[in-house]
């Protein structure tokens, strides 16, 4: 399935002259003036850096914590624009906010995490924004819900906001895990299968909020193609008001540039892509096998549902799905597969036996259609 939104190319509204990958960077929060004139002018020196960043006006999950300078921070911002060349971009979160961050000559706006979860607010924003030809970046929403992702681009594409773009930044998981939001990849890969022609720009800092994680998630997001990346830079992190662990300085996001292995999706060399349509034939033949086998697999639940019914049986077999669970990820470790992957895999497998086995032990009841997978 494909969406249409009405975008222009990343290049028609952020100038990159050259540099790789495009890097949005600033502060977290503009704390003083100094600060942020300062960190903006060795951003602008390390000669790898598109735009500046700065928060302004900033959502805190507590009451009490530091909520942004507001917009006094807009006139700085406008001062370190002058100064460096860079163009700047901030978050905004109500109407005031996108009608102060314009008149203050702001070039590129976000909606926050949170905001993109709340579709009033969202339609608020993008009721501000009729009529005004600014480039708009939407971050994904606080849950792995990619409809709501969705639903905000459209909202702001539907305002008129032509020159626009995605920020992956991570889920919020009860689960603990080395990051502060779960990366969640695959629900940025759904996006860009369904809008190709959306930029998504990754932001390691949220998902890490751990500084030494960024260049690692930077690359893994080159290598999934993302257009660019922004990332929280501050002149002296260590005293910063808001995520100090995940800020970098200047120098050391330079740094982190540097290292990154850059990637283009295009195979140019014919002997790259002979190989490559070589392998990829193979996978073609594996996966119809896949396919094939699963359909056998099918058809043989469907028969143990026919003797479920007649002889008054339940569908879920828990013993007997702990026995084939267990057996199969063995099986699956002896041949370098990962348990969390064999698990998931038949899991879905499962599900869906489950399901046809229901359709014939409750032939005749309407069943409306549920989903698959959760997330
Ligand atoms: O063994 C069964 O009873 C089946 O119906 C097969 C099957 C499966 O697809 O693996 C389906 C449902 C049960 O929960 C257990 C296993």
């Amino acid at each position: 399935m494909k969406l249409n939104l009405n975008i222009q190319p990343l290049n028609t509204w952020i100038n990159k002259e050259g540099k790789q990958p495009l890097l949005i960077a600033g502060p977290c929060s503009a704390e003083t003036e100094d600060q942020l004139v300062a960190t903006a002018h060795l951003l602008a020196k390390t000669g790898k850096v598109s735009a500046l960043r700065a928060g302004i006006w900033k959502p805190r999950t507590r009451p009490g914590e530091f909520e942004g300078i507001g917009s006094i921070g807009l006139e700085w911002l406008k001062r370190a624009k002058e100064e460096t060349g860079l163009p700047t971009a901030v978050e905004v979160a109500t109407a005031k906010h996108v009608e102060e961050a314009l008149a203050a000559g702001v070039d590129i706006l976000w909606v926050g995490a949170r905001s993109t979860a709340n579709p009033f607010t969202v339609q608020e924003i993008a009721d501000a924004l009729k009529g005004i030809d600014v480039p708009v970046m939407v971050k994904n929403p606080v849950n792995p819900d990619l409809s709501l992702w969705v639903g905000a681009l459209e909202r702001i594409n539907n305002a008129g906001i032509t020159k626009l773009a995605a920020i992956h930044r991570g889920f919020s998981s009860y689960e603990k895990s080395a990051f502060r939001n779960e990366p969640m990849w695959d629900v940025a890969i759904s996006l860009k299968t369904l809008v190709p022609e959306l930029p998504i720009i990754n932001d390691p800092s949220h998902i890490t909020g751990n500084r030494d994680l960024i260049g690692y998630i930077s690359q893994k997001a080159i290598d999934l193609d993302m257009q660019g990346l922004m990332i929280e830079s501050h002149i002296d992190p260590t005293v910063a008001w808001t995520d100090a662990k995940q800020q970098v300085t200047p120098a050391a996001l330079s740094d982190i540039i540097d290292n990154l292995a850059l990637r283009k999706a295009e195979v140019k060399n014919t002997e790259v892509k002979d190989k490559l349509a070589e392998l990829r034939a193979q996978i073609d033949k594996i996966d119809d096998l896949i396919i094939q086998k699963v359909a056998e697999r099918m058809t043989i639940a469907e028969q143990i549902g026919k003797y479920k019914k007649d002889n008054n049986i339940t569908i879920l077999q828990v013993n007997r799905w702990e026995e084939i669970l267990k057996k199969t990820t063995d099986y699956g470790k002896a041949l370098k597969l990962s348990p969390e992957f064999t698990e998931k895999l038949l899991e879905l497998v499962h599900t869906e036996s489950i399901r046809r086995q229901g359709l014939i032990l409750n032939e005749g009841i309407e069943q409306p259609k549920e989903s698959l997978t959760h997330a």
